[in-house]
Formats: C-alpha cells, sequence, structure tokens
C-alpha cells in the first residue's frame, strides 16, 4: 500500500521533491502539503492535485511518513509544536541543512523513526541527488522505502557518519546554484561578446549537461576527459591557464568550506546536545 506523506512547509525543497514524485507517478492523493499561506494552498493544490492544510497538526495526524520542509531555524517550534500528535510508527525525514538527528529526535518527543536528508532542487525534474543517514529507531524496511522515495525523484547516497552531512551539503546540496551561477557568468560574457541570451543559455547549458552525462556515462577519469579536449597550443588551454592564474581549485575549495562551515555552525546553534 502506498503511504501517505506529508510535507511539512511546503516551499522550493518540498515541491522539488513532490512534483518529481508525482512525474514519477506517485500517488497525489496520498500527498499532503502544509502552508500558512491561503494563496500557496490554493495554488499548490489546483496545479498538483495534492491535499494542502494550513494545520501541521491535522498533516502529522493523516500521514504516515512526514517530510520536514521547513528552514533550519523554524524547525524546533515547528516539530515541537505537533510533537503531542507523533506516533511511534511513523517516519520523520528532515531535508533541513545542519539539523542533527539527535535534535530532531529530541523536538519530536517520543523515540521514532527519523532521517536526516539532504537532497537538492533538480529533485524537481528526476535529477536530484541526496545524502541520507537515518536514527537507530529506522527500521532496515523505512530506510528501503526512503531510498525508494529519493530514487522516484533522482539518485541518493547513504552516508555512514552524520559529520558527513556538511561535505554533502556542500558537494551535491548546495551544488546546483554553484553550478547556476557558473552558467550566469558564462552566459554573460558571450552576450558581452555579441551572441543573444537564448543562444548562449542553450550552448552553455548543453556543454554543462554534456559534460555531466560524459562523468557518469563513460566513467573514465575526469582528467583525462578534459585532457581530450584540450589541444596543446589550441584554445581550452587558454581557458584553463587562466582558471589556474586565478586559482581555481582556492576558489572552489573555498566555497566549499565557507558551505560547509555554515552547515556546522547551523548544527551547533540548533544542536540539543551542545546546547544543554
Ligand atoms: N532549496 C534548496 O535547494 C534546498 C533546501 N534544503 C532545506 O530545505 C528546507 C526548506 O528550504 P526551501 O524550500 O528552500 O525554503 P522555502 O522558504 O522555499 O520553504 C520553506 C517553507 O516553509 C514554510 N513555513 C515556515 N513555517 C511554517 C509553519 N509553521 N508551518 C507551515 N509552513 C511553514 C514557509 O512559508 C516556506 O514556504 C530548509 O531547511 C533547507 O535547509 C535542503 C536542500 C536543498
Ligand atoms: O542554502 C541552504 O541553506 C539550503 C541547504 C542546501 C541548499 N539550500
Amino acid at each position: 500500500m502506498t503511504p501517505s506523506i506529508a510535507f511539512i512547509g511546503v516551499g522550493n525543497m518540498a515541491r522539488a521533491i513532490f512534483s518529481g514524485m508525482l512525474a514519477s507517478g506517485y500517488p497525489a492523493d496520498k500527498i499532503i502539503g502544509t502552508s500558512r499561506t491561503p494563496e500557496k494552498r490554493d495554488y499548490y493544490h489546483e496545479r498538483y492535485g495534492i491535499t494542502m492544510f494550513a494545520d501541521n497538526h491535522l498533516a502529522v495526524e493523516t500521514a504516515e511518513i512526514v517530510v520536514l520542509c521547513v528552514k533550519p531555524a523554524q524547525m524546533k517550534a515547528v516539530v515541537e509544536e505537533f510533537s503531542e500528535e507523533v506516533r511511534s510508527d511513523q517516519l520523520f525525514i528532515s531535508v533541513a541543512a545542519g539539523v542533527e538527528l539527535d535534535s530532531l529526535s529530541h523536538w519530536l518527543g517520543k523515540p521514532v523513526a527519523v532521517v536526516r536528508s539532504m537532497p537538492n532542487t533538480p529533485s524537481q525534474i528526476g535529477a536530484g541527488m541526496t545524502g541520507l543517514i537515518a536514527n537507530k529507531q529506522t527500521t532496515q524496511e523505512q530506510k528501503d522505502w526512503v531510498g525508494e522515495l529519493f530514487a522516484s525523484v533522482g539518485h541518493s547516497v547513504w552516508v555512514e557518519d552524520e559529520a558527513h552531512m556538511h561535505t554533502v551539503t556542500s558537494l551535491s546540496g548546495s551544488a546546483p546554484a554553484y553550478f547556476f551561477r557558473f552558467l550566469e557568468s558564462m552566459i554573460k560574457n558571450a552576450k558581452d561578446q555579441g551572441l543573444d541570451e537564448k543562444t548562449s543559455r542553450e550552448l552553455a547549458s548543453y556543454a554543462m549537461l554534456g559534460a555531466a552525462r560524459m562523468v557518469i556515462e563513460l566513467e573514465e577519469p575526469i582528467e583525462q576527459l578534459r585532457k581530450n579536449i584540450t589541444s596543446p597550443n589550441g584554445t581550452t588551454e587558454q581557458a584553463l591557464l587562466s582558471f589556474d592564474a586565478a586559482n581555481i581549485d582556492k576558489i572552489v575549495a573555498d566555497a566549499m568550506m565557507a558551505c560547509a562551515n555554515r552547515s556546522k555552525e547551523i548544527s551547533n546553534d540548533f544542536s540539543v546536545k551542545k546546547n544543554k
């Protein structure tokens, strides 16, 4: 039987996941969302056919699986508010950056299965990548179900150590934004060179898609794929020399560490263990 699943706090990430699920055949009548804004409730109901509630309590009461999709700063208040309704056979999945399993379990108020996930917005088109870790109350059956859920909107990877979720956030959770930022720069420069926006967008984005597909499908060393494009004394070499002159490794490392460190800060801010 398909379980009913409630998304608490429908915004960008919740929509990315449930729209990917709907596209892969998950029945709309098994999906509930919550939003405090009447216009958003009407919009999501009309656009996706899912049930929208204003009341988080009602959503938690109704659903077998609850996906917590509010911002990290709102998580404690939102979870504690409905903790009376929590049943021990439910499964909770958090998508929040930095918020630890222990904190979620503590706020939920009883021993219950909790999975911490770090998805990304390409889930919306079935191309997501999600890092996962479960607490000890989560059964293998529940883990399999969560794996299938995220497989229906892309790919997923379980990590062994919760500390690795910071790395996952900097490597896949936030990373689509890095690539969008890179594309924005590329398209801007193509326009400065005289090409129109539409053509620039198409050329750059297909180059990015093609490169990603080669990495995934050919399984050759990435360095070799790069070298295959880089003719000695050719055009690519000049672009890569320019990246190296700007110390691309440092630029990327600084950005990823800034991201991972912010995830650690969020963990510390909301950690039940550290703020006892
Ligand atoms: N946007 C992304 O690419 C990713 C986001 N995340 C995580 O997903 C979570 C949500 O992020 P976004 O979707 O980007 O934010 P968002 O702001 O688009 O969505 C959060 C939604 O929660 C709603 N909300 C707040 N308090 C509520 C309450 N008491 N009851 C019901 N709804 C409430 C807000 O109105 C908003 O629509 C965050 O914890 C973030 O760390 C994780 C991975 C990627
Ligand atoms: O920026 C954020 O905090 C969220 C988490 C990962 C992607 N977006």
